[in-house]
């Protein structure tokens, strides 16, 4: 195994290099952290590379601020919380994070696997773990919004306080805008909903929650244009009606997002309906890569963080096998020696 004290904690985004690790993990999701953990702790040399600037996966990019219920061990956990819990919880072993970059290629090597990143940079690997999830995310672009992206117009909230005393208007009708109103409506000088629809894909519930607090939801509307340097205002055009121009310092374009698994898919694995089909050691028909978390498919996937985690010990003691034929499969407890 090659030495802890090798790895840095974050490679600076556009150096470009060749690395030999141990394993490189392949999405910083909840599945992804919790693996570059285990693998710490199976006194392996771990990189993780997301395409993401963030570590988190779905969760920093859609929900940080939701409370998640079932997760073992946690009553209820904020989004946020947990990923940097999980973060903090593998930091102990220093993998190295190569985010912002997406892996594009895999191949065989004599002693491994020879990944390329989408910036030039290649990771030589002994193993793989693939922990996409649904793939690479991207938002659906609100048309009226093109070049406004990080000038007010923002995709997520990762940052709330970051609103706070601002005007915002939600484009969008589904879970995420109503949630986004929640969240932003006790902090933000006035949040408004805009929706291209009379009806909306978000739980009737949260609908009900957001009509109470008063937001007010404009419906059959359509954004025209965002306006002023910073942004300050947005022209909104209602069915059969006249165009109205709403303040706002913050655009949140909340229209969902579609996620691809992209270059996984000519990796040579085999696929089922986007994931990648597993043993039950989580080994792809692949020779060193393995897959856990929502990307790795098998009869009776559940995909949910819980399964995740778990599925991401199951790989990686066996990846420890698959390096080191003579490491047991079980790797003690973690509480020994404590
Ligand atoms: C709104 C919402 C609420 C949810 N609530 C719950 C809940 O309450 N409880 C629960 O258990 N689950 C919940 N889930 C599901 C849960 O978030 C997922 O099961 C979990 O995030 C899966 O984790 P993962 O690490 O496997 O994948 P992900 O979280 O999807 O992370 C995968 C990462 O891989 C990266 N990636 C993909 N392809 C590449 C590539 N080629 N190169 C580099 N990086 C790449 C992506 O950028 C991403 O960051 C919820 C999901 C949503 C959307």
């Amino acid at each position: 195994m090659v030495d802890h004290s090798t790895a840095t904690h974050h490679w600076q985004k556009g150096t470009l290099m060749e690395r030999d690790v141990d394993l490189l993990i392949v999405g910083a999701g909840p599945t992804g952290l919790f693996a570059a953990y285990y693998a710490g702790f199976r006194e392996m040399n771990v990189a993780v590379v997301d395409a993401l600037p963030e570590p988190g996966g779905q969760v920093t990019a859609m929900y940080p601020e939701k409370m998640i219920f079932d997760v073992a061990g946690f009553p209820a956990v904020r989004g946020r919380d947990l990923v940097n819990g999980l973060v903090e919880q593998a930091a102990q072993f220093k993998p190295a994070y190569l985010l912002g970059r997406q892996a594009r290629t895999c191949e065989s090597t004599e002693d491994g696997l020879r990944v390329g990143l989408a910036d030039g940079s290649v990771i030589n690997a002994k193993a793989v773990l693939i922990t996409a999830g649904m793939g690479e995310f991207n938002p659906r672009p609100l048309p009226a919004g093109d070049g406004w992206l990080g000038r007010g117009m923002v995709h997520f909230v990762p940052v709330l306080a970051e609103h706070a005393g601002q005007h915002v208007v939600i484009v969008g009708g589904g879970d995420s805008a109503f949630d986004w109103a929640l969240a932003l409506h006790p902090i933000a000088a006035s949040v408004k909903i805009v929706h291209r629809r009379a009806n909306f894909r978000a739980h009737a519930a949260t609908v009900r929650q957001v009509r109470e607090l008063g937001v007010e939801i404009i419906t059959d509307a359509e954004v025209l244009a965002l306006r002023g340097e910073p942004l300050s205002e947005v022209d909104v055009k209602v069915k059969g009606g006249d165009a109205r121009t709403l303040p706002a310092q913050t655009v949140v374009a909340a229209l969902g997002f579609t996620a691809d698994l992209g270059p996984i898919e000519s990796w040579g694995l085999e696929l089922d309906h986007r994931a990648v089909l597993v043993d039950t050691t989580m080994k792809t028909k692949l020779d060193r890569i393995y897959a856990a978390g929502d990307v790795a498919q098998y009869p009776g996937k559940v995909k949910l963080i819980a399964t995740g985690f778990g599925e991401a010990a199951t790989a990686v003691n066996n990846i420890a096998v698959a390096l080191n034929p003579s490491a047991h499969l079980f790797p003690g407890h973690s509480s020994d020696g404590t």
